[in-house]
């Protein structure tokens, strides 16, 4: 007979008083998502199709990202909403001798990433959690129909972290192949917003902009901050290393502040009524009046990256307490 080993009683159980509560990271039942919450309320949750963040909650419960409520969760296609990762290619390439071939956005969105691990901050003051994500050429769960239009051996981490009053998302691109690769590299982020009629971004002023529903004509952006009235979809390229935001002002109070490291461009996307109207899996059909994308990426051009060379990039969204 197997003798069971006594429960420990409750007391030698319990943590002890003075040890602060420990940030939570749990999987769903299907493993297809994992959570990461603090002891505060804040909580982010990633799928692992496109490790796409899908949703961010503040202290005070509000859902920060904007996910369609036709999104696709269940890895049959790109997620729209959270935010989605843009690798190798932004939009198509067709010219580029490399990308050429690849779908809108790349193949990142697309494959299943691996969870990696979680890791804590140290200091109970500034509590954050980071959950590191992976994909690589010789991963089971890369996008079968794309990958091999751009057969390069790489590796990919991304890592999400949640603090109290921000998301960070990081990217390190490295390449294993021996041969040098050109890619471009997007955070692709839908920020949830009130009333997109209120909303104004600043911090691009003066920045020299391609305008995508305008011929791709490059234009200069004037110096009072940018109001969203109609479709809009334009590459920027702000002056300066990044640190200081752009940031979204809803009833002339800022609401979110992103700022960037070593991604040189701004996408700021608003498909307006028509075009979302065309898009299957855009819901509520007037959910563009609560949404505004603002991009980081290093898409102005081509990142090179040589054989064991790597590429890094990351934003971080900073909620004004
Ligand atoms: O529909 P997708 O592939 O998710 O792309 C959405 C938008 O993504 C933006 O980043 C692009 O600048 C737009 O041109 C594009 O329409």
């Amino acid at each position: 007979m197997v003798h069971k080993p006594k429960p420990a009683p409750l007391t030698a159980l319990a943590a002890p008083r003075n040890q602060a509560a420990q940030p939570s990271v749990t999987f769903s039942a299907d493993n297809a998502r994992v959570t990461a919450e603090l002891p505060t309320g804040e909580a982010v949750e990633v799928l692992l199709h496109g490790a796409t963040v899908l949703r961010w909650r503040d202290g005070a419960g509000r859902e920060r990202l904007w996910l369609s409520e036709a999104a696709a969760v269940d890895g049959s296609r790109a997620v729209r909403g959270g935010v989605p990762v843009v690798f190798p290619v932004f939009g198509t390439a067709p010219d580029h001798p490399q990308a050429g071939r690849l779908p809108q956005h790349g193949f990142a969105r697309t494959s299943r990433w691996e969870f990696l691990g979680k890791s804590t901050s140290e200091s109970a003051a500034d509590l954050s959690v980071k959950l590191d994500f992976g994909l690589s050429s010789a991963a089971e769960g890369l996008d079968p129909t794309a990958a091999p239009l751009w057969p390069f051996r790489f590796n990919l981490i991304y890592s999400v972290t949640l603090s109290r009053e921000s998301l960070t998302t990081s990217i390190v691109v490295t390449n294993d192949d021996d041969k040098a690769f050109d890619c471009q590299v997007l955070m692709h982020t839908y920020l949830r917003v009130g009333d997109i009629a209120a909303v104004e971004i600043t911090g691009l002023d003066g920045a020299s902009y391609v305008d995508k529903v305008d011929g791709a004509k490059t234009k200069t952006e004037s110096s009072a901050p940018l109001t969203i009235t109609g479709e809009t979809d334009r590459v920027y390229t702000p002056a300066g290393d990044g640190s200081s935001p752009v940031s979204v002002v809803e009833n002339g109070k800022t609401t979110f502040s992103v700022t960037r490291e070593n991604l040189g461009n701004v996408v700021v996307w608003n498909p307006w009524a028509e075009k979302a109207a065309g898009m299957a899996d855009f819901a509520p059909r007037d959910g563009f009046k609560n949404m505004v994308c603002i991009e980081p990426g290093a898409v102005g051009g081509w990142q090179s990256v040589e054989p064991g060379d790597a590429f890094e990039g990351a934003q971080t969204i900073t909620l004004p307490q």
